[in-house]
């Protein structure tokens, strides 16, 4: 069974949403540089005064904070994961390989969820995240209520969820991220996912391709 996934996809193609849920079916750890820099904004810390301004304007962080930001999430790691955010640009990706060969192991596939310009616009309007556990979904997966059915925050829209933002993370996105996904699959570890499903039936297929892939060790 695959251990160690990188999930790619352009902003709101649902990575969060089905990063997490992929990585609790197969009882591995799960992280969304994204969230995690969300926070570090909402409490504050240096990271965060750091990011805030760079997150405002919708583009990526340096390679160098998110290299040495990873370096650390990934030494406390035992077991596999699933990285979504990570890595997003050819100095990101070289880092990653770099890492797991200094350990001889090595990254199980490369996912990228494909959706359609209109349909990400469509899910950027209607995307909410809770400030607690970081949970992200769509207004009516709270069923009419404003708590989060993970935890009981109450989720809103993300602040960097408007149009003139989503550009330019896109932009961010083809510039710096799409090399990733080339040299992925020049490597014969990248695997085109349809995402264009509800998170539900996504999950499940994604699940079903995930199994169907050999672990590299
Ligand atoms: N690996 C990374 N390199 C640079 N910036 C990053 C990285 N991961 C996250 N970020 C920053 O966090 C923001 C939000 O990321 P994320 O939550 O994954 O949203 P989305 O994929 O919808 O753009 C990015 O636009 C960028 O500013």
């Amino acid at each position: 069974m695959p251990h160690r996934l990188v999930l790619l996809g352009p902003p709101a193609s649902g990575k969060g949403t089905q990063g997490r849920r992929l990585a609790e079916d197969l009882g591995l750890a799960y992280l969304s540089t994204g969230a995690l820099l969300r926070s570090a904004v909402e409490q504050g810390t240096e990271l965060g005064k750091q990011a805030a301004p760079v997150l405002e304007r919708g583009e990526y962080l340096s390679d160098e904070l998110m290299c040495s930001i990873m370096g650390e999430w990934l030494g406390r790691q035992k077991g596999g994961w699933v990285l979504d955010g990570f890595p997003r640009s050819i100095t990101q990706t070289d880092f990653l390989s770099a890492w797991l060969a200094d350990k001889s192991l090595k990254l199980d596939a490369a996912i990228l969820l494909e959706v359609p310009l209109d349909e990400l616009l469509i899910r950027l309007g209607n995307r909410i995240e809770c400030p607690e556990c970081r949970w992200s979904g769509r207004k009516q997966d709270l069923n009419g209520a404003d708590r989060c059915p993970e935890c009981g925050g109450v989720p809103a829209p993300r602040a960097d969820d408007t149009p003139t933002n989503f550009r330019s993370r896109l932009a961010e996105y083809e510039e710096n991220t799409l090399p990733v996904v080339s040299r992925y699959e020049q490597e014969g570890l990248l695997h085109r996912f349809d995402a264009t499903r509800g998170p539900d039936e996504g999950a499940k297929r994604l699940l079903e391709l995930v199994k169907s892939l050999k672990s590299h060790g």
